[in-house]
């Protein structure tokens, strides 16, 4: 059914138009967009610099957009102010300050305190105003949050992405947004220049819930990578060669391809840090659980993390969970 396809110009790839889902793709932030509108006309706050947020308003202000910026470590502000950005000393002076304001906090609590605590975003919101949480949360957390901003009058927006480090680089990540759709279409050429593709999922909650399966799948998969890493060496094979076949397999995804050769070399240079991957599989757990659905799959590399963190390797990458392996592995041979 050829109608139901669009074609994404900036991955020339067909994108299905579903029944609940509206999925857009535009190349530049002051083009018209597909979603009908105009670029985006006002002052855009942002809140949190972290390994995402830093590049993501990075894009925003070097596309010319009147960016203001605060994180709770102040210095972070720093390389974005060089570039042109304002400051406020808080996340309500930029939500008073700015027309929408973006936050890409690091878990559900500092997402909840940043937006509803003192001196949070919605002592700054008001009517007319948009607030986008990008944060991977759960859909209670999106909830909350939202309720806090929409009695000020405001809108609200949920919009976690995929896509990592260098995506957010690059300006091609994947917005998965739910919430107010005005709000969507308000902000589309901003998500165009932040990303190669966005979803509108409906109420809030789906985009956080997508999230969560997304990355849920994602953590299963590193592990499973990580044990046939692990394997390969034990058997007498190069690991990377078992990179290498992968790639040219129906399995082929580009994280082995590009985390694989450092995990060989048992490198872990952070682009997701592996604490919110194992954020991510807690939250995912309690979204089944709260649906009686059985992930044991996700439950056992959920452990993996937690043994990880344990381990000190919080901070370190996510494909650091293959040190977890190894450990059990040399613990069980003592
Ligand atoms: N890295 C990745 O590949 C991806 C990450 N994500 C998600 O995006 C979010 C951000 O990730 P990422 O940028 O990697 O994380 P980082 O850990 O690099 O950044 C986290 C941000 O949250 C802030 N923060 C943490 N706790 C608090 C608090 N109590 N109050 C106020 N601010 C706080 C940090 O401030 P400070 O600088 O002061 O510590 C920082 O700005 C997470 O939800 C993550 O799951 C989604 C897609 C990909
Ligand atoms: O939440 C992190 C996602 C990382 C990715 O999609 O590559």
């Amino acid at each position: 059914m050829a109608a139901a396809f669009l074609l994404c110009p900036r991955l020339a790839l067909p994108l299905r138009r579903g029944s609940r889902l509206l999925v857009s793709c535009s190349a530049s932030a002051s083009s018209s967009d597909a979603a009908g509108g105009v670029g985006f006309q006002g002052k855009v706050g942002f809140l949190g610099l972290g390994i995402m947020g830093a590049p993501m308003a990075s894009n925003l202000i070097k596309a010319g957009y009147d960016v203001t910026v605060w994180n709770r470590t102040e210095s972070k502000c720093d390389p974005l102010l060089s570039l042109g950005a304002k400051f406020e000393s808080s996340p309500a002076g930029v939500a008073s300050s700015c027309d929408v304001t973006f936050a890409m906090l690091a878990d559900p609590e500092s997402a909840a305190e940043v937006a509803c605590g003192t001196n949070g975003a919605a002592e700054g919101m008001a009517p007319g105003k948009g607030y986008v949480d990008v944060s991977t949360v759960d859909d209670a957390t999106s909830k909350l949050i939202g309720k806090h901003i929409t009695r000020t009058g405001a809108s609200f927006l949920e919009a976690p992405v995929s896509g990592s480090k260098k995506p957010a680089e690059d300006g091609l990540l994947i917005f998965l947004t739910a919430g107010d759709e005005s709000l969507y279409k308000r902000v589309a050429p901003l998500l165009d220049v932040m990303g190669k593709s966005r979803f509108y999922l409906g109420d809030v909650g789906n985009g956080a819930t997508m999230k969560l399966v997304v990355n849920m799948v994602m953590g299963s998969m590193m592990v499973s990578f990580a044990e046939g890493l692990l394997l390969s060496e034990k058997v007498g094979l190069d690991p990377n060669t078992v990179v290498e076949v992968i790639s040219q397999g129906a399995i082929n995804a580009p994280m082995f391809s590009l985390k694989g050769p450092s995990m060989v070399k048992a490198a872990y240079p952070t682009a997701f840090p592996l604490k919110h991957q194992q954020k991510d599989l807690r939250l995912a757990l309690a979204l089944a659980e709260s649906v009686s659905q059985s992930i044991p799959t996700a439950a056992a590399a959920n452990e993996l993390y937690k043994v990880a963190k344990s381990l000190g390797l919080a901070d370190h990458d996510f494909s650091a969970v293959i040190e977890a392996l190894k450990a059990k592995v040399q613990s069980s041979q003592q």
